[in-house]
Protein backbone atom coordinates (compact mmCIF):
# COMPACT_ATOMS: atom_id res chain seq x y z
CA UNK A 1 0.00 0.00 0.00
CA UNK A 2 1.44 3.24 -0.68
CA UNK A 3 1.07 6.42 1.33
CA UNK A 4 0.11 9.60 -0.55
CA UNK A 5 1.74 12.49 0.36
CA UNK A 6 -0.20 16.04 0.06
CA UNK A 7 1.42 19.47 0.57
CA UNK A 8 -0.52 22.01 1.38
CA UNK A 9 -0.14 25.40 -0.33
CA UNK A 10 1.72 28.34 1.34
CA UNK A 11 -0.34 30.90 2.54
CA UNK A 12 -0.01 34.06 3.84
CA UNK A 13 -1.55 37.03 5.46
CA UNK A 14 -1.74 40.57 3.05
CA UNK A 15 -2.70 43.52 5.17
CA UNK A 16 -3.60 46.93 3.34
CA UNK A 17 -3.13 49.68 6.18
CA UNK A 18 -4.00 53.05 5.81
CA UNK A 19 -6.88 55.53 6.19
CA UNK A 20 -10.39 55.41 5.58
CA UNK A 21 -11.13 56.16 1.75
CA UNK A 22 -7.36 55.25 1.16
CA UNK A 23 -8.74 52.29 -1.16
CA UNK A 24 -7.56 49.16 1.01
CA UNK A 25 -10.76 48.04 0.26
CA UNK A 26 -10.25 48.28 -3.44
CA UNK A 27 -7.03 46.81 -3.99
CA UNK A 28 -8.17 44.09 -1.63
CA UNK A 29 -10.97 42.98 -3.65
CA UNK A 30 -9.10 43.64 -7.36
CA UNK A 31 -6.39 41.36 -5.60
CA UNK A 32 -8.36 38.90 -4.17
CA UNK A 33 -9.70 38.43 -7.74
CA UNK A 34 -6.72 38.27 -9.40
CA UNK A 35 -5.30 35.45 -6.95
CA UNK A 36 -8.61 33.63 -7.45
CA UNK A 37 -8.53 33.65 -11.25
CA UNK A 38 -4.77 32.19 -10.71
CA UNK A 39 -6.02 29.35 -8.64
CA UNK A 40 -5.24 30.24 -4.96
CA UNK A 41 -7.57 30.08 -2.08
CA UNK A 42 -7.93 33.35 -0.58
CA UNK A 43 -10.19 35.19 1.91
CA UNK A 44 -10.81 38.84 2.66
CA UNK A 45 -11.37 39.66 5.97
CA UNK A 46 -13.45 42.94 5.32
CA UNK A 47 -13.29 45.29 8.64
CA UNK A 48 -16.79 46.37 8.25
CA UNK A 49 -17.82 43.29 8.11
CA UNK A 50 -15.64 41.94 11.15
CA UNK A 51 -17.22 45.11 13.18
CA UNK A 52 -20.75 43.72 12.34
CA UNK A 53 -19.98 40.13 14.05
CA UNK A 54 -16.58 39.32 15.10
CA UNK A 55 -15.75 42.84 16.95
CA UNK A 56 -19.64 43.60 17.37
CA UNK A 57 -19.70 46.38 20.20
CA UNK A 58 -16.26 47.48 20.02
CA UNK A 59 -15.82 51.43 19.32
CA UNK A 60 -12.56 53.78 18.15
CA UNK A 61 -11.01 54.15 21.31
CA UNK A 62 -7.24 52.86 21.16
CA UNK A 63 -7.99 49.83 23.26
CA UNK A 64 -11.11 49.05 21.00
CA UNK A 65 -8.68 49.23 17.95
CA UNK A 66 -5.99 47.14 19.47
CA UNK A 67 -8.86 44.33 20.68
CA UNK A 68 -10.22 44.94 16.88
CA UNK A 69 -6.68 44.60 15.60
CA UNK A 70 -5.59 41.62 17.55
CA UNK A 71 -8.66 39.84 16.80
CA UNK A 72 -8.22 39.71 13.20
CA UNK A 73 -4.56 39.24 13.33
CA UNK A 74 -5.26 36.21 14.60
CA UNK A 75 -8.25 34.89 12.33
CA UNK A 76 -5.63 35.82 9.12
CA UNK A 77 -2.44 33.76 10.56
CA UNK A 78 -4.49 30.80 11.32
CA UNK A 79 -5.75 31.35 7.72
CA UNK A 80 -2.68 31.95 6.28
CA UNK A 81 -0.83 28.75 8.45
CA UNK A 82 -3.13 27.11 6.54
CA UNK A 83 -2.67 27.72 2.78
CA UNK A 84 -5.31 30.75 2.36
CA UNK A 85 -3.96 33.84 1.34
CA UNK A 86 -5.58 36.39 3.74
CA UNK A 87 -6.33 40.24 2.82
CA UNK A 88 -6.85 42.51 5.26
CA UNK A 89 -7.94 46.07 4.29
CA UNK A 90 -8.22 47.19 8.03
CA UNK A 91 -7.00 50.88 8.98
CA UNK A 92 -5.09 49.42 12.02
CA UNK A 93 -3.44 52.47 12.63
CA UNK A 94 -0.97 52.09 15.80
CA UNK A 95 2.48 50.72 15.01
CA UNK A 96 2.71 48.66 18.41
CA UNK A 97 -0.74 46.93 16.93
CA UNK A 98 0.56 45.78 13.77
CA UNK A 99 3.91 45.07 15.15
CA UNK A 100 1.63 42.20 17.42
CA UNK A 101 0.23 41.31 14.46
CA UNK A 102 3.68 40.73 12.89
CA UNK A 103 4.95 38.98 15.37
CA UNK A 104 2.33 36.62 15.81
CA UNK A 105 2.64 35.65 12.16
CA UNK A 106 6.85 34.84 12.60
CA UNK A 107 6.14 32.62 15.71
CA UNK A 108 4.53 30.37 13.53
CA UNK A 109 6.97 31.03 10.42
CA UNK A 110 3.79 32.11 8.86
CA UNK A 111 4.55 35.04 5.59
CA UNK A 112 3.32 38.20 6.38
CA UNK A 113 2.94 41.65 4.40
CA UNK A 114 2.55 44.82 5.52
CA UNK A 115 1.40 47.26 2.65
CA UNK A 116 1.09 51.05 3.02
CA UNK A 117 -1.79 52.07 1.29
CA UNK A 118 -0.66 55.73 1.15
CA UNK A 119 -3.07 57.93 -0.05
CA UNK A 120 -2.65 61.20 1.64
CA UNK A 121 -5.78 62.77 3.60
CA UNK A 122 -6.54 65.26 1.26
CA UNK A 123 -7.24 62.56 -1.45
CA UNK A 124 -8.85 60.68 1.44
CA UNK A 125 -11.07 63.38 1.67
CA UNK A 126 -12.13 64.32 -1.40
CA UNK A 127 -12.76 60.70 -2.07
CA UNK A 128 -14.67 60.73 1.21
CA UNK A 129 -16.62 57.01 0.21
CA UNK A 130 -18.38 56.62 3.53
CA UNK A 131 -19.19 60.62 4.33
CA UNK A 132 -16.91 60.18 7.09
CA UNK A 133 -14.42 63.05 6.72
CA UNK A 134 -17.88 65.31 5.68
CA UNK A 135 -19.44 64.47 9.27
CA UNK A 136 -16.17 65.11 11.08
CA UNK A 137 -15.77 68.46 9.30
CA UNK A 138 -19.60 68.92 10.48
CA UNK A 139 -19.09 68.00 14.19
CA UNK A 140 -21.35 65.03 13.77
CA UNK A 141 -18.28 62.25 13.99
CA UNK A 142 -15.34 62.45 16.70
CA UNK A 143 -12.42 60.66 16.22
CA UNK A 144 -11.44 59.99 13.00
CA UNK A 145 -8.58 58.28 12.00
CA UNK A 146 -6.32 61.10 10.42
CA UNK A 147 -8.30 63.86 11.18
CA UNK A 148 -8.70 63.86 14.88
CA UNK A 149 -7.31 60.82 16.04
CA UNK A 150 -3.92 59.31 15.42
CA UNK A 151 -2.88 57.64 12.28
CA UNK A 152 1.17 56.03 12.71
CA UNK A 153 2.26 55.08 9.34
CA UNK A 154 4.39 52.10 9.02
CA UNK A 155 8.16 53.29 9.16
CA UNK A 156 9.20 50.06 7.39
CA UNK A 157 6.68 48.12 5.13
CA UNK A 158 6.99 45.66 2.71
CA UNK A 159 5.41 47.96 0.28
CA UNK A 160 3.87 50.91 -0.33
CA UNK A 161 1.00 51.80 -2.84
CA UNK A 162 0.87 55.42 -3.56
CA UNK A 163 -2.79 55.12 -4.79
CA UNK A 164 -2.65 58.86 -5.95
CA UNK A 165 -0.44 58.35 -8.79
CA UNK A 166 -1.36 54.69 -9.77
CA UNK A 167 -4.98 52.95 -10.92
CA UNK A 168 -6.22 49.68 -8.74
CA UNK A 169 -4.44 47.58 -11.14
CA UNK A 170 -1.31 48.71 -10.86
CA UNK A 171 -1.31 48.17 -7.18
CA UNK A 172 -2.61 44.68 -7.35
CA UNK A 173 0.29 44.08 -9.91
CA UNK A 174 2.80 45.66 -7.22
CA UNK A 175 1.58 43.63 -4.41
CA UNK A 176 1.66 40.40 -6.37
CA UNK A 177 5.10 40.92 -7.71
CA UNK A 178 6.07 40.90 -4.26
CA UNK A 179 4.23 37.59 -3.42
CA UNK A 180 5.87 36.34 -6.34
CA UNK A 181 9.20 37.57 -5.36
CA UNK A 182 8.71 35.29 -2.03
CA UNK A 183 7.56 32.64 -4.22
CA UNK A 184 3.81 32.87 -2.44
CA UNK A 185 2.24 33.04 -5.85
N1 LIG B 1 -13.79 57.22 13.92
C1 LIG B 1 -13.47 56.40 12.91
N2 LIG B 1 -12.18 56.28 12.50
C2 LIG B 1 -11.88 55.45 11.49
N3 LIG B 1 -12.79 54.70 10.83
C3 LIG B 1 -14.08 54.78 11.20
C4 LIG B 1 -14.47 55.63 12.26
N4 LIG B 1 -15.81 55.49 12.42
C5 LIG B 1 -16.23 54.62 11.51
N5 LIG B 1 -15.20 54.18 10.77
C6 LIG B 1 -15.31 53.17 9.70
O1 LIG B 1 -14.96 51.91 10.30
C7 LIG B 1 -14.41 51.10 9.29
C8 LIG B 1 -13.62 49.94 9.88
O2 LIG B 1 -12.53 50.41 10.62
P1 LIG B 1 -11.35 49.41 11.01
O3 LIG B 1 -11.91 48.24 11.73
O4 LIG B 1 -10.53 49.13 9.79
O5 LIG B 1 -10.51 50.34 12.00
S1 LIG B 1 -9.41 49.98 13.10
O6 LIG B 1 -8.32 49.23 12.43
O7 LIG B 1 -10.01 49.18 14.16
O8 LIG B 1 -8.93 51.29 13.58
C9 LIG B 1 -13.59 52.07 8.45
O9 LIG B 1 -13.52 51.50 7.17
P2 LIG B 1 -12.64 52.07 5.95
O10 LIG B 1 -13.28 53.38 5.54
O11 LIG B 1 -12.80 51.01 4.90
O12 LIG B 1 -11.23 52.27 6.40
C10 LIG B 1 -14.41 53.37 8.53
O13 LIG B 1 -15.23 53.52 7.42
N1 LIG C 1 -5.72 54.20 -7.48
C1 LIG C 1 -6.73 53.92 -6.67
N2 LIG C 1 -6.63 52.88 -5.82
C2 LIG C 1 -7.67 52.60 -4.98
N3 LIG C 1 -8.83 53.29 -4.94
C3 LIG C 1 -8.96 54.35 -5.78
C4 LIG C 1 -7.92 54.71 -6.66
N4 LIG C 1 -8.31 55.78 -7.37
C5 LIG C 1 -9.54 56.09 -6.94
N5 LIG C 1 -9.97 55.21 -5.99
C6 LIG C 1 -11.29 55.25 -5.35
O1 LIG C 1 -11.11 55.58 -3.96
C7 LIG C 1 -12.10 54.96 -3.19
C8 LIG C 1 -11.42 54.15 -2.10
O2 LIG C 1 -12.41 53.56 -1.28
P1 LIG C 1 -12.15 52.23 -0.47
O3 LIG C 1 -11.39 51.25 -1.29
O4 LIG C 1 -13.47 51.79 0.10
O5 LIG C 1 -11.19 52.77 0.69
P2 LIG C 1 -10.93 52.20 2.16
O6 LIG C 1 -11.25 50.72 2.16
O7 LIG C 1 -9.47 52.48 2.39
O8 LIG C 1 -11.82 52.98 3.07
C9 LIG C 1 -12.94 54.07 -4.11
O9 LIG C 1 -14.11 54.77 -4.48
C10 LIG C 1 -12.01 53.90 -5.31
O10 LIG C 1 -12.73 53.71 -6.51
Amino acid sequence: MTTATTTRPQGATIWLTGLPSSGKTTVARALAGRLRSEGHRVEVLDGDEIRRFLSAGLGFSREDRNTNVQRIGLVAEILARNGILAVVPVIAPYADSREAVRKRHATSDTPYLEVHVATPVEVCRERDVKGLYARQAAGQLKGLTGVDDPYEPPVDPDLVLETRHRTPVESVASVHAVLAARGLV
